[in-house]
């Protein structure tokens, strides 16, 4: 399959730096999580555990539920059933549609949120998540004025600025071309790597696999699975070589058909 090398390489340093306490008390676990909007069922008996430092990749088609499980976990609406082991207060959200203020500088975006996180030291948490993320340089700078990926680091770094043990990031690479894509995932791998657990959508099978240590799999808010990426590719690859198929994005989606999405 493409990128074959790549993946190996990715996750054998991932594997190298191996998140602490992935075995002892889970940093992220959610049990039985189902949602509800009228009729429509996005969210059902959705369970998972992550560990600490270690990266989630949240995959699936489009209306998959991907969405509503982050902003469940992020506590920006409750489910109809289940629990979250940590209050939102612990998990940083990063949503896909920033909420910064274009017109208003780098500094100036996370000293005000910051303060609307009442974060003890204001000036060094900002300080801090300037140079985390690369961004002391564009300090001054408005963010409206900033590069796409510069942009994202932003985004990220108001979703940082509490110093969550779990972050959740919605569709974080979208916007990105392949050179800030790189970047960005190298930055999370980063965070992933200092001890942060980080759950992140993507509608890319091939990216999920990439950069995770872990991938779930969402179809109509059914969770179809959870498991290492070399998991999901024996398991996609095992059966979509049976009919010879060879490109793994038409393998993944024969895989989601098998299973009636
Ligand atoms: N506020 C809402 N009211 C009614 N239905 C909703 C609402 N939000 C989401 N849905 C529906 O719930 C299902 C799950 O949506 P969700 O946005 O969580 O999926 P997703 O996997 O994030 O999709 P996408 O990849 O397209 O962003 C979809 O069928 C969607 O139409």
């Amino acid at each position: 399959m493409p990128n074959a090398g790549n993946n190996v390489a990715a996750r054998g340093d991932r594997d190298a730096a191996a998140p602490p306490g992935r075995d002892a008390v889970p940093a992220l676990a959610v049990a039985g999580l189902a949602k509800r909007y009228g009729e429509r069922v996005a969210l059902r008996d959705v369970s998972f555990e992550a560990g600490a430092g270690e990266l989630v990749a949240l995959t699936g088609p489009n209306g998959a539920g991907k969405t509503t499980l982050l902003s469940i976990l992020a506590g920006i609406q409750p489910p109809d059933a289940g629990t979250v082991s940590r209050p939102p207060g612990e998990i940083g959200w990063v949503p896909q549609q920033p909420a910064v203020y274009s017109k208003l500088s780098v500094a100036e975006n996370l000293r005000l949120f910051a303060r609307l996180e009442r974060v003890r030291d204001v000036d060094a948490a900002v300080r801090g998540m300037l140079e985390q993320t690369g961004l002391a340089d564009r300090a001054d700078d408005e963010v409206g004025r900033l590069s796409g990926g510069n942009r994202q680091r932003v985004n990220i770094a108001v979703g940082l600025l509490a110093a969550p043990p779990v972050l959740l990031l919605d569709e974080p690479s979208s916007s990105l071309d392949p050179r800030q894509r790189e970047r960005l995932w190298e930055f999370i791998a980063a965070l992933a790597a200092r001890g942060t657990t980080v759950v992140y959508s993507t509608h890319n099978v091939q990216e999920a696999e990439r950069h995770a240590d872990r991938v779930l799999v969402l179809a109509d808010g059914e969770l179809l699975f959870c498991g290492t990426p070399a998991e999901l590719e024996a398991a996609v690859d095992g059966e979509a070589a049976a009919r010879g198929a060879r490109d793994f994005e038409t393998s993944f989606v024969r895989f989601l058909h098998e299973r009636g999405h």
